[in-house]
Order: structure tokens, then C-alpha cells, then sequence
């Protein structure tokens, strides 16, 4: 009689998956595919990752003892499987909704789950601090994994890892690379090209992990479970660094991953299982936006280039790629090469436009700083995924742009507030002779939301007719639509509203600081902390006027859906207007100001 079929949902532990007889883990591996499948189609979220590693998954809590043993995932989307495998499968119904599961490893659900951080390539470097931790505390027993993709593999900070890992014979942590040949495009560079050729076995191909002094077991099929588990037991036997080369595939399992050339539906919204399309048609993005004004500008600007690390598509550079192959760089998961390479490609005349995503500029703040704005470069920063991403979590939400670019000596920062504003700026930023930074959100492209009048480059969006100037409301960027919002509630309170948007809001605009001396209160919204950002340093500017910053409070914001992460924040037209409204009544009441969030 064949057994039962083992569902995740039975298995409430690894040591559940390492007690399996071994006929038997063929069936889970198909049980946690369909999983997969059925949730994320239902939510949206990673996919293709998690179905490249879910034999990878299997062998890992088959062979090493987690947590007892500890698995480090790099960048974390790949981890859908060991969730399953570690008591969460019935929770994928909630997956990447407030108060859900998270799409990353999360400490709060499970002590199987290790970093939260989705950046890519510090695996490694993780990887090290806790096998120096375990040997400091003699716990010689407990085995050290980093599990990173071939993508992350680019990353400079993952050669650092390697690095150090090779340096330390007696603190033996076992690398595993996912190679599947992709990151979201087929993985750049020499590495890429590297990894091919010890695929393939070519004479003569060399190996740069045994070159740095580590152990090298592969190329092993990463979708044999038990070849896998062969691997394992030998790097773990070998009591010093190792690598374990695993080749698998991007969508495994799944015939429209496996069929999607762009990225293998790398990341997907709500779709039809069967066919894996859509549920609904997507909607135009700013990002769509973005793409097609870059590539009519990159037609007429010969000197225009446009950069990437390892996320052309992603970031709208598709069009340009297609239409001026020569005119678009991937530098790979290499953000601080990234920008470097953009201060040495501008200061041969060309004008960059580095196309990332908010978040990820953290990692090159320093090239932004001292290879670019120190030498007065003329470089666009182009930021998507600005401001509160939603369901993504804390580690990518982009909220620190605003203030890591108001720091930056000679920046200038333009803040969209709908796509013609994006497209108007983007055409102002790449004339200018100095870096530039521009940022939109993840969201549909929003309804045009035309200016009363222009001054001096500020749009004017609002004025309350007929009444004094009590309240000047600045919207930076997307929050405009909330700061409209808030004026209509003021309004019908009596309140006399100006609404402007700086389009430029960094520097401020002059006649910016001249409209907050004129206002009674002024109050500044902005989807970035508000801590350092472009609220508290026009307060600062305009120090001797009351104003006050709704911004994104200086903490790490759970994921939900964009919406319900900015309510939370505050940053609704409500809200605003209620800073308004306690700020004037203060003053009627001629009590001391309060001070911005
Ligand atoms: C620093 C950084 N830059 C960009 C990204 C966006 N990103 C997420 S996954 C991914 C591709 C990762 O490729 P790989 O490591 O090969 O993993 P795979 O998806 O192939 O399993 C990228 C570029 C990121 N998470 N971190
Ligand atoms: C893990 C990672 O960094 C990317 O996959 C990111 O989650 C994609 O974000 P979008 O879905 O907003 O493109
Ligand atoms: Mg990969």
C-alpha cells in the first residue's frame, strides 16, 4: 500500500524531514512546490527562488540540525521552503500581510530563521561572526551553513566573506552556492562566467574557491535530494571551509517559471495558478514611467548612459536596453562598484543615470558621497521603490533616502509628486552639471495633479480662497495626494491652506522659505524618516518659523500593504491636518510650540 503523501503541514519540525524514509522525500519535495504555488499565486511574493531550492531545502534539514546548526540564507527570498519545513506551512496563508508571515526569515517566527535583512551578499560575513562566536564559546558541535545564489555571489561584500572564511581553517562554515545561473537577468561578469565553466567541468576552468584556500565539492545536481545530502555530510566531515557548488534551477517545478525568460517569475502579484499570468492586468507603474522617458531621452542625449546592478528590468531599464544596447551597465549585485563606476564613467563626459532601488543605495553611500559628490559629478540617481514599499518589510522600505541625500554636500534631490512631474524632472536632472538624485514610490502611476501656479520652480497646488494664510502644508513628492486631502478637511474647518510642492526639494527652493515666513504654521510631509529628512532640515533652515515634519518615524516599519504602512505612520491627510490643527490651536491658545515629530 503506498504511504500517505507527507504534507508540510506535517511537518512541524526538521527533525520531522530527517526521519523520513528517503522514498518518501520526492513526495514532500512535490507537497512544498504545490505549496508554494497555490499560496503565492493567491498573494503574491517570491517564487521562482523558492522553487529552485526546494530539494536544496529538503537536504539541508535532512543533514545539519537546524538551529542547533545554523542556516543562513543570503538575501532571504529563497527561504519559502525552509518556512514550510519548519512549522509555518499553514501560516503562507497570511504571507506578506500585516501581522503575517513574513516573505524573509523572520526571529520573531522562528528560531530556525537568522537574518532579516533581504540585502543581498552578507551571508557570508554573518556566516563568520557566528562561527567566531560558536568557537569563542568551544561550542564545537554546532555547524555554521550560509546558502547564497550565484546573484549574490557578485556582491563585493561576498568575496569579503570568502575572504575571511578562507583565513580561518579552524572555523570550518560550510558555503552553499545556489547556482542557477540567474539573478534576475543571467548573472554578469567574470564570476558568472567562472561559475559556467566549473558547471561544465572545462579543463583548465581553475577554481578560485580552492585558489583562496577552501574546499570545493560540486558541481552537485541541486535537485537530487540525495546527491545533495552526499555533499552535505562530506562538507560537514571535512571539519574546515568548504563550498558545496549546487546547480539548480530558477522556477523548477513549475512550467510558467520554468518558461519565463525575463526572471523565471522571480517576484509575482496575484495570479492564475495554472497558467501563472496575472490575475488582474497590471496597471501602468511609475517605474513604466520612468522606463520609457529614459529611453526617449537616452535617443537625443548621446552622452546619457544608464546603470544597474543586477536588476535592468526591475528598474526600468529594459527599453533603454533594447534600443541602445551599448547604453546600459550591469555591474551585477554591486551597488558601491556601481556608483564608482558611474563617478569614473561622468568624469569622461558622460552624464550616469543609476537606476536602483531606494533601499539598496544604503550599501554606496560612501561612493555617493566621496566618488561622486565630492568630485561634483554630474550622476542621476534615479530612486524607485521610494518612500514605504508595503509588503516587503523593514529592509526595503526606501525611507532613509531623503535623509542620507540631504547630507551629501551639492546634491540635489527632486521629489515627483505624479508621473509628469517624474518625467519633467528627470529631463531637468540629467542637465544637470552635479549629481541629482530623483525618487518615486512602488505604486500604479497616480492621476496627473496639475499646479495652480509655478514660482521660482514651486508648484503651487492649493490655496484656501478668501482666508488668511494659517497653515502652509509642503508636500514632498508623493505625498501630495494626502497633503490635498488634508487641506480639503482644514478647509472646511475654516482654516486657510496653501499646498505647495518643491518639485527640487533639496535644497529648498527660495521661495519656499519665504511662503513658511508668511504662514502662521507650516507643516511638511514627506514618506522618508522624518528624523534628518527634508522636514526637519527646512525647520532647521527656517528655524525662527513654526514648523513642524510628519514624516516616517526613525524605526524599522513591519510589512503590510503600503496603505496600511503609512496610515500607521501617519502619513494620511488626516493626519496631517490634525498636526495642523493642534499646531494653530497651540497658538491661539498662545502655548509654546510643539516641536516636529
Ligand atoms: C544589495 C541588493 N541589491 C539588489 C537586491 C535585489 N535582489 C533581490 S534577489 C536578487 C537576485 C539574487 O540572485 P541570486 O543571489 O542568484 O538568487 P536567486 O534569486 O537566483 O535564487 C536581487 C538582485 C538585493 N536584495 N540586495
Ligand atoms: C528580494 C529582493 O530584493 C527583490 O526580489 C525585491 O523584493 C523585489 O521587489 P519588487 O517586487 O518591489 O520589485
Ligand atoms: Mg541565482
Amino acid at each position: 500500500m503506498t504511504a500517505t503523501p507527507v504534507t508540510p503541514a506535517g511537518i512541524t519540525r526538521p527533525t520531522d524531514v530527517a526521519a523520513l524514509d528517503a522514498d518518501r522525500l520526492p513526495g514532500l519535495a512535490a507537497q512544498v512546490r504545490s505549496l508554494l504555488i497555490d499560496r503565492v499565486a493567491a498573494t503574491g511574493g517570491h517564487l521562482g527562488a523558492g522553487l529552485g531550492v526546494v530539494e536544496l531545502t529538503i537536504a539541508l534539514h535532512r543533514v545539519f540540525r537546524s538551529p542547533q546548526d545554523v542556516l543562513v540564507f543570503d538575501t532571504g527570498h529563497q527561504t519559502y521552503p525552509h518556512k514550510a519545513l519548519t512549522g509555518r506551512a499553514l501560516e503562507f496563508t497570511t504571507l506578506r500581510q500585516a501581522g503575517g508571515l513574513s516573505g524573509y526569515p523572520n526571529r520573531g517566527e522562528s528560531p530556525h530563521d537568522w537574518v532579516e535583512n533581504s540585502h543581498a551578499s552578507v551571508s557570508l560575513a554573518w556566516a563568520d561572526g557566528i562561527a567566531k562566536v560558536l568557537a569563542l564559546r568551544a561550542e564545537t558541535d554546532r555547524r555554521v551553513i550560509a546558502v547564497l545564489g550565484d546573484g549574490a555571489l557578485t556582491g563585493g561584500v561576498a568575496w569579503e566573506g570568502l575572504n575571511n572564511l578562507a583565513s580561518a581553517p579552524d572555523r570550518p562554515v560550510i558555503v552553499v552556492l545556489n547556482d542557477n545561473g540567474r539573478s534576475y537577468d543571467p548573472t554578469v561578469g567574470g564570476v558568472a562566467a567562472h561559475l559556467r565553466r566549473l558547471r561544465r567541468r572545462e579543463a583548465g576552468a581553475g577554481n578560485l574557491f580552492t585558489a583562496l584556500g577552501l574546499d570545493y565539492l560540486g558541481p552537485v545536481d541541486g535537485h537530487d535530494i540525495d546527491a545533495l545530502c552526499t555533499a552535505f555530510r562530506r562538507a560537514a566531515g571535512a571539519r574546515r571551509p568548504v563550498i558545496v557548488h549546487a546547480i539548480t534551477r530558477k522556477g523548477h517545478g513549475y512550467p510558467p517559471a520554468e518558461a519565463d525568460e525575463s526572471d523565471h517569475m522571480h517576484a509575482c502579484g496575484i495570479i492564475d495558478p495554472l497558467t501563472g499570468r496575472p490575475a488582474k492586468p497590471p496597471k501602468p507603474t511609475w517605474t513604466d514611467v520612468f522606463e520609457e522617458e529614459i529611453a526617449a531621452i537616452a535617443q537625443v542625449r548621446a552622452d546619457v548612459v544608464a546603470l544597474t546592478a543586477g536588476m535592468r528590468l526591475p528598474t526600468g531599464l529594459g527599453t533603454l536596453s533594447r534600443s541602445r544596447p551599448g547604453a546600459v551597465f550591469d555591474s551585477g549585485i554591486a551597488e558601491q562598484h556601481l556608483l564608482a563606476s558611474a563617478a569614473g564613467l561622468a568624469t569622461g563626459g558622460t552624464h550616469p543615470v543609476v537606476a536602483l532601488y531606494s533601499t539598496f543605495l544604503h550599501r554606496a553611500f560612501d561612493q555617493l558621497l566621496l566618488d561622486i559628490a565630492l568630485h561634483r559629478l554630474p550622476v542621476t540617481l534615479v530612486l524607485d521603490r521610494a518612500g514605504i514599499t508595503g509588503p516587503d518589510g523593514p529592509s526595503h522600505h526606501g525611507m532613509w533616502d531623503l535623509t542620507l541625500l540631504a547630507a551629501v554636500p551639492g546634491m540635489r534631490v527632486a521629489c515627483p509628486r505624479d508621473p509628469e512631474r517624474l518625467c519633467e524632472l528627470l529631463h531637468e536632472a540629467v542637465d544637470v552639471a552635479g549629481p541629482t538624485a530623483l525618487r518615486f514610490p512602488k505604486e500604479p502611476a497616480t492621476e496627473d495633479i496639475p499646479a495652480l501656479t509655478r514660482m521660482s520652480g514651486m508648484d503651487v497646488l492649493h490655496r484656501t480662497d478668501r482666508r488668511p494664510l494659517d497653515v502652509l502644508l509642503v508636500a514632498i513628492g508623493a505625498t501630495a495626494p494626502a497633503c490635498l486631502r488634508a487641506a480639503t478637511l482644514l478647509a472646511e474647518q475654516g482654516v486657510g491652506v496653501t499646498v505647495v510642492d518643491p518639485r527640487w526639494a533639496w535644497p529648498p527652493p527660495d521661495p519656499l522659505l519665504r511662503s513658511i515666513a508668511r504662514h502662521r504654521v507650516t507643516v511638511t510631509a514627506e514618506d522618508g524618516v522624518a528624523a534628518g529628512g527634508i522636514g526637519s532640515r527646512l525647520a532647521q533652515a527656517a528655524a525662527h518659523h513654526r514648523v513642524h515634519v510628519v514624516g516616517l518615524p526613525t524605526s524599522f516599519l513591519a510589512h503590510g500593504t503600503r496603505e496600511q504602512v503609512l496610515t500607521r505612520a501617519g502619513l494620511t491627510g488626516t493626519a496631517i491636518a490634525a498636526t495642523a490643527r493642534a499646531e494653530l490651536s497651540r497658538l491661539t491658545a498662545g502655548a509654546p510650540s510643539g516641536s516636529g515629530r
